[in-house]
């Protein structure tokens, strides 16, 4: 499936982004190991996300949706899972495979975690090693990608862990199997990533020790207890209609209900420093986490040199960032980020291939991107299967010459179900085919 976009238009209106997805995620895997019962309402109805849901299904847990948002988990207490009839298949997610890694390393029973093309060239090793020096018995593909398979292992021991990356779910994996393990579990952090796990886990009842960059969980038999909460919208799809309005010319809208926690708001900070006129209304606590609307107005964009400890308070929105700083007048730089080489496709080289084939003057750098802002054309954009790769350049249409194709968008659906049938209703003349 490919998206056509025909040039120009304006963005104006209000709306409502998908649920935020490394939280529903981490939403069914903690209602699952909880006792009683969990509802949940804003949940991502995407495939990434269903994947995570089936996977626990096939573990025995009974959960009802997503309906409307709505998704109702039976929980079945930390030692309530069972062995599944077959390998887990967890789609295109790296999310859903590398927390997993960490939940199901100290389980009782053997599993075998797969994956889809993209996800099957991702790098585990990652998860692999500290799982390894916990205890676990866990092998992998040559390269250290998946499939994972875990076989049981008596007890899990805690360490502590200095990630050499900074990677939420390299944190969240080894959290959850501290769950697992004899004494105490720590992780320190390189730079902040987003901290859902740790605020949820604290939702559950089993809150954590945080020092600086060191966050430590105890492991040991007390219980995740149910809890219900509303799953904000989620700004990593806040960031298309966002940029969109930003960049095409006129109009306002108006992103109800996102969630902006603090680790994940980079993408504020980055287009804010581009000029773009951005304010947040309305802002309240949903569940565990801050939420507000987000009010856009379009404005013209200026070059900047995106400061590296942003990068991983923003590091799947760069794709977006992109093209907006392809309509910006000047240089972007972005360095630090070289962790979108690993992403669902080589975000760097799928972005600079991108924009180099819409005219923008763009150089690959090894961990990041100089971008020239410029004139779009028309032309064809290959999305490598990268749902982020394929929104972001939809937008590019907006201040094009000439019609954009984007090729190969039906993974779109693992984080926004909808999006073509939203941004043609505030403006943007897309059609899939
Ligand atoms: O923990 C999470 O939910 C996520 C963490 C990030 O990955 P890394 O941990 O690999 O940086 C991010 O890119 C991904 O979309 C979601
Ligand atoms: C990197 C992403 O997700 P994951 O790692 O879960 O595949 C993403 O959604 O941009």
């Amino acid at each position: 499936m490919d998206f056509h976009v025909s040039p120009g238009g304006r963005i104006a209106g209000r709306c409502r982004v998908p649920g935020d997805k490394s939280i529903s995620h981490r939403a069914v895997m903690l209602a699952a190991l909880a006792e009683g019962e969990s509802r949940f309402t804003g949940f991502l109805a995407g495939a990434d996300t269903l994947a995570t849901a089936a996977a626990f299904r096939a573990m025995g847990v009974r959960i009802d949706g997503a309906h409307d948002g709505q998704v109702t988990v039976q929980g079945v207490g930390l030692h309530g899972l069972r062995a599944p009839s077959g390998p887990l298949d967890m789609g295109n997610a790296g999310t859903g495979m590398r927390l997993l890694a960490g939940l199901l390393a100290g389980q009782r029973f053997g599993v075998t975690l797969i994956g889809d093309e993209s996800l099957s060239r991702r790098p585990m090793r990652r998860v692999i090693a500290p799982l390894r020096q916990m205890g676990a018995d866990i092998g992998a593909a040559e390269g250290d990608t998946p499939p994972l398979v875990l076989r049981p292992v008596a007890q899990l021991r805690g360490i502590d862990y200095a990630l050499p990356m900074a990677s939420a779910q390299v944190k969240s994996c080894l959290l959850l199997a501290g769950l697992y393990a004899q004494g105490r579990t720590c992780v320190t952090e390189p730079a902040p990533t987003r901290d859902h796990t740790e605020r949820m886990l604290a939702a559950f009842g089993r809150p954590l020790q945080r020092d600086g960059a060191r966050v430590c969980i105890d492991g040991g038999d007390t219980p995740l207890r149910a809890t219900s909460f509303a799953i904000p919208g989620d700004i990593s799809s806040a960031a298309f209609p966002l940029v969109a309005a930003l960049i095409a010319g006129q109009g306002e809208l108006l992103i109800e209900n996102v969630g902006i926690n603090p680790t994940r708001t980079g993408i504020l900070d980055i287009l804010r420093a581009m000029g773009g006129d951005i304010d947040l209304l309305n802002l309240r606590e949903a569940g565990t986490e801050p939420v507000a609307d987000i009010r856009v107005r379009a404005s013209r964009l200026r070059g900047i040199a995106v400061p590296t400890e942003w990068v991983p308070l923003a590091i799947d929105e760069f794709p977006a960032i992109a093209v907006a700083a392809a309509c910006a007048q000047g240089e972007t730089l972005i360095t630090g980020a070289e962790e979108l080489r690993v992403k669902e496709s080589d975000r760097i080289a799928a972005i600079a291939n991108g924009l180099t084939a819409l005219g923008i003057a763009v150089e690959a750098l090894p961990d990041g991107l100089r971008i020239q802002g410029g004139q779009f054309h028309g032309g064809v954009v290959e999305s490598h299967g990268d749902h982020r790769i394929a929104m972001a350049f939809s937008l590019a249409a907006l201040r094009a010459e000439a019609p954009v194709q984007i090729r190969d968008c039906v993974n779109v659906g693992t984080s926004f179900p909808g999006y073509v049938e939203l941004m043609r209703g505030l403006g943007l003349a897309i059609e899939a085919a």
